[in-house]
């Protein structure tokens, strides 16, 4: 299996992100340069986290439209896993890929620290690792992470148990304590919290890791056993 990590100017989580994938799974990763068109020949996409183009507009809003974007949505619609962690998540959420919307954060600062995260659905190819309701570990590092969407958009998210991961003491102000959410179609999640830096125990944690192994072997249970 290997996995895309693209990278825009102003990425700063994509070594990390490369770290998890060959060092935590010892599994094959890529950097993708935002000028290329096409991630066809890999089998999971990474958006890591950063300041793309500075932050401009909004976060994650200018590099919606960089080039390798339209391949990245391509793949998303034939149902390859995307995920995107912070800037990768507000990319995603300004591409339409995820609903709703990211604010600056309730109380206006920059916040990086441990979070608690309870996965409130590990029926994802994304969770499959994890128990359910399980309590786990994982670092924020955002000014831009107070996630929004409107009623009716949140009444579907809980009824398409579509929020993954929650806040068990709310940092940012985000709507029902939204760490993390996925498409409907299950392959694409979005999540503020950054697992790549919680995937060894040198790192203060390794629960995220579980989240790369848990695409790891959704992969091979769908491709080794179906081959
Ligand atoms: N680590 C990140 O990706 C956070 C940066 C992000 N653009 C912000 O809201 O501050």
């Amino acid at each position: 299996m290997k996995f895309a990590v693209i990278v825009f100017p102003g990425s700063n989580c994509d070594d990390d992100m490369v770290y998890a994938v060959t060092e935590g799974l010892n599994a094959e990763a890529e950097k993708v340069w935002y000028t290329e068109t096409s991630v066809a020949d890999y089998d999971a996409i990474l958006l890591p986290g950063g300041f793309s183009y500075g932050d401009y507009l909004r976060s994650g809003a200018i590099a919606r439209f960089a080039p390798v974007m339209t391949s990245v949505m391509e793949e998303a619609e034939k149902g390859k896993p995307v995920l995107g962690v912070c800037n990768g998540f507000q990319i995603l959420l300004e591409a339409g890929l995820l609903p709703g919307a990211m604010q600056r954060n309730q109380n206006l600062r920059f916040i990086c620290r441990p979070t608690e995260l309870v996965v409130e659905n590990n029926q994802t190819g994304f969770t499959a690792g994890y128990k359910e309701n399980e309590t786990i570990s994982v670092p924020i590092a955002h000014g831009e992470g107070n996630y929004f969407c409107d009623e009716k958009t949140l009444k579907k998210l809980r009824d398409n148990k579509q929020i993954v991961f929650t806040y068990k003491s709310n940092a940012n102000g985000s709507v029902a304590d939204i760490a993390g959410v996925i498409n409907e179609k299950g392959n694409v999640l979005g999540m503020m919290p950054h697992p790549e830096r919680a995937a060894s125990d040198i790192l203060g944690s390794a629960d995220g890791l579980k989240l790369f192994q848990s695409i790891l072997n959704h992969w091979r249970e769908s491709h080794v056993l179906t081959s």
